[in-house]
C-alpha cells in the first residue's frame, strides 16, 4: 500500500529552470500494450529534461509504474499465476484506491512510499521507493487511463502505439531474461490473457490520449516535441507568475 507524510522536503537542490513557481507537479499519463515502450518513452522524456544522472532525492522528474498497484494475491492466484493463467491485465487485478491515494498525495506535494513489483514472484517487495516532492510526474502503465478518476487527474495524455508483433516479441525477450518466465508460459498468458484484455481494457483507452505516439522510444521526433511541450507549458513567463496546469485548462500564458 502507498504511504504518504507530510514530511517538508530534504532536498536543496535548485527545481527544474523556472518551475519554482509552479505548486503542483504537472502529471503525465503513459498507456500503451504491454511492452510497447512505456518505460523506454519515460526514460527518454527524464533524460531530456535533465534528470536522468540525478539522485532520486534530488531529482525533479520521477517514473512511477502502475505495476507498483498490483493487488496482493490469494494464495489460489498465486498457484495461477505460476501456471500463466492469472489475469494480470484486467482492471480488477490492480489496487485502484491505492494509485488514486498515491497521485492525489503525490499532487499535494507529500512524500510518497510506493512499493516496488516483483514480477518473478508476482508480488510486492519488502522494500518501497521515497517520492519526494517533484515538478513533473510520468505514470506508466497498461491501463492507466481506464479508471476515470485517474485519468483525469493527468495534465497530459500519452499513448505509446506500437505494433503488436514488435511488443510480443519484446515482451518474451524481456519476460525471459528478466521476469523468470518460459517462451511456452509467456505464449500461454499472452495468447489468452493479455492479448485480449489488451483488446478489451487498454486500447479503447487510446481515444483519451493527448498525443498518440507510433513506435515509441523509436520516435525521436515525438519525443522531443512531448519535451518541447513539457517545458514551454511549465516556463512562467514575467505577467504569469502562476502557469497553472490543471487537468481541464491552462490559463494565463501570454504570448
Ligand atoms: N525501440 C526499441 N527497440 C528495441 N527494444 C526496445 C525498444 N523499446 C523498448 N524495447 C525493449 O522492449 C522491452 C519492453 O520495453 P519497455 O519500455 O519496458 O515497455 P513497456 O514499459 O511498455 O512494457 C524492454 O526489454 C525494452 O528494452
Ligand atoms: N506478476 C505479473 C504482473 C504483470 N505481468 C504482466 O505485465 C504486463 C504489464 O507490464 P508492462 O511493463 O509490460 O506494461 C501485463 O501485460 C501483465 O500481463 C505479469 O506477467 N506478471
Amino acid at each position: 500500500m502507498a504511504s504518504s507524510r507530510n514530511e517538508p522536503s530534504e532536498r536543496s537542490s535548485p527545481r527544474l529552470n523556472g518551475l519554482d513557481r509552479i505548486p503542483k507537479p504537472f502529471l503525465i499519463g503513459v498507456a500503451g500494450g504491454t511492452a510497447s515502450g512505456k518505460s523506454s518513452v519515460c526514460a527518454k522524456i527524464m533524460d531530456q529534461l535533465g534528470q536522468a544522472g540525478v539522485d532520486h532525492r534530488q531529482r525533479q522528474v520521477v517514473i512511477i509504474s502502475q505495476d507498483a498497484f498490483y493487488k496482493n494475491l490469494t494464495p489460489d492466484q498465486d498457484i495461477k499465476a505460476k501456471r500463466g493463467e492469472f489475469n494480470f491485465d484486467h482492471p480488477e487485478a490492480f489496487d485502484f484506491d491505492g494509485m488514486a491515494q498515491a497521485l492525489k498525495d503525490i499532487a499535494a506535494g507529500k512524500i510518497v512510499e510506493i512499493p516496488e513489483y516483483d514480477y518473478v514472484n508476482n508480488c510486492r517487495k519488502d522494500s518501497g521507493m521515497k517520492i519526494y516532492p517533484v515538478d513533473v510526474v510520468l505514470f506508466e502503465g497498461i491501463l492507466v487511463f481506464y479508471f476515470k478518476e485517474l485519468r483525469e487527474m493527468f495534465h497530459m495524455k500519452l499513448f505509446v502505439d506500437t505494433d503488436p508483433d514488435t511488443r510480443l516479441s519484446r515482451r518474451v525477450l524481456r519476460d525471459i531474461k528478466e521476469r523468470g518466465r518460459t517462451l511456452e508460459k509467456i505464449l500461454h498468458q499472452y495468447t489468452t490473457l493479455v492479448k485480449p484484455a489488451f483488446e478489451e481494457f487498454c486500447l479503447p483507452t487510446k481515444k483519451y490520449a493527448d498525443v498518440i505516439i507510433p513506435r515509441g522510444a523509436d520516435n525521436t521526433v515525438a519525443i522531443d516535441l512531448i519535451v518541447q511541450h513539457i517545458q514551454e507549458l511549465l516556463r512562467p513567463t514575467k505577467t504569469n507568475k502562476r502557469t497553472r496546469h490543471n487537468s481541464d485548462s491552462f490559463v494565463g500564458r501570454p504570448h
